[in-house]
């Protein structure tokens, strides 16, 4: 089987990008592993499909995690995804509507920044004391589509990220599903800097949207920063989240503004 593909990054995380709008695909667990594989593969955080619309959207968009796991969302690929599906429409669209399994996308382009509408964030839960690795560590967690675990530190470059992370990524507080696991710092009011251990990449990625927005919407929970909250990845984009809190802890209008950008176009036989 030959396919081709485009190799795209939001902010850093990086993406195999494929048109399935034909639902020709039907790729294995293992084949999206090899895909993603950085030594073997393609090499990617993960991977995502253009499929069609089901229930009212635009396009139906299928997220795979770099170990092959589907997962129901993902903000930067989701930004990355808009752009795809806009470059495969010459780059005339102005909004598209996609179906994800968190529920209906939208993202709007602005030259080759994004603005994704998040789904409702949901499961909200502060500052409790979890035994991890060894340290207690307060988490909060919230689901921004996929779940999050977040812990506020006093310094980013010293967090044990890979053991804290493994340590929550498979905390008996997150079973059965897991999480992934955040660490940020406050740089000033409205403004972070965070680390991301992703569930299904099991490692640290360069960046992560539905993360950067979980740690947004806590800072604001803990702090009171308004919308929009500036968060600063491990690879160096800041990206904007914006929201609406009405009724108290519960948040509509969830945006996240950032990068998609192409890298390079490919075909590969598997
Ligand atoms: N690894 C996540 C999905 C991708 C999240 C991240 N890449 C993003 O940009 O939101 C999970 O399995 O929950």
């Amino acid at each position: 089987m030959t396919l081709n593909f485009w190799k795209m990054n939001g902010a850093g995380n990086d993406f195999v990008m494929l048109d399935n709008r034909d639902l020709a695909l039907s790729l294995s667990t293992e084949q999206i592993a090899q895909l993603c594989d950085r030594h073997r593969g393609i090499g990617a955080d993960g991977l995502l499909c253009v499929e069609p619309a089901t229930e009212g959207g635009d396009f139906k968009m299928r997220y795979y995690n770099a170990d092959g796991s589907e997962a129901e969302m993902c903000g930067n690929g989701a930004r990355c995804f808009g752009s795809f599906v806009n470059r495969l429409h010459d780059g005339k669209l102005t909004l598209v509507r996609f179906e994800t399994l968190a529920g209906m996308i939208s993202a709007e382009f602005e030259g080759d920044q994004v603005r994704i509408n998040m789904s409702a964030p949901h499961g909200l839960k502060l500052a409790t004391d979890l035994p991890v690795a060894g340290d207690v560590l307060t988490v909060h967690s919230v689901n921004t589509g996929v779940p999050h675990a977040v812990v506020f530190v006093e310094d980013l470059d010293t967090v044990p990220v890979k053991a804290w992370g493994a340590g929550l990524r498979y905390h008996d507080a997150f079973k059965p599903k897991g999480t992934n696991a955040n660490f940020a710092k406050v740089l000033a009011p409205g403004s972070i800097s965070i680390r991301t251990y992703e569930r299904g990449v099991e490692d640290e990625t360069l960046a992560c949207g539905t993360g950067m927005v979980a740690c947004a919407l806590i800072h604001h929970e803990l702090t009171g920063a308004p919308s929009p909250v500036t968060v600063l990845v491990k690879g160096g984009d800041t990206l904007r989240v914006g929201f609406t809190e009405n009724p108290p802890h519960e948040y509509t209008d969830v945006t996240l503004f950032g990068p998609a950008d192409f890298v390079f176009q490919g075909t590969v036989t598997l």
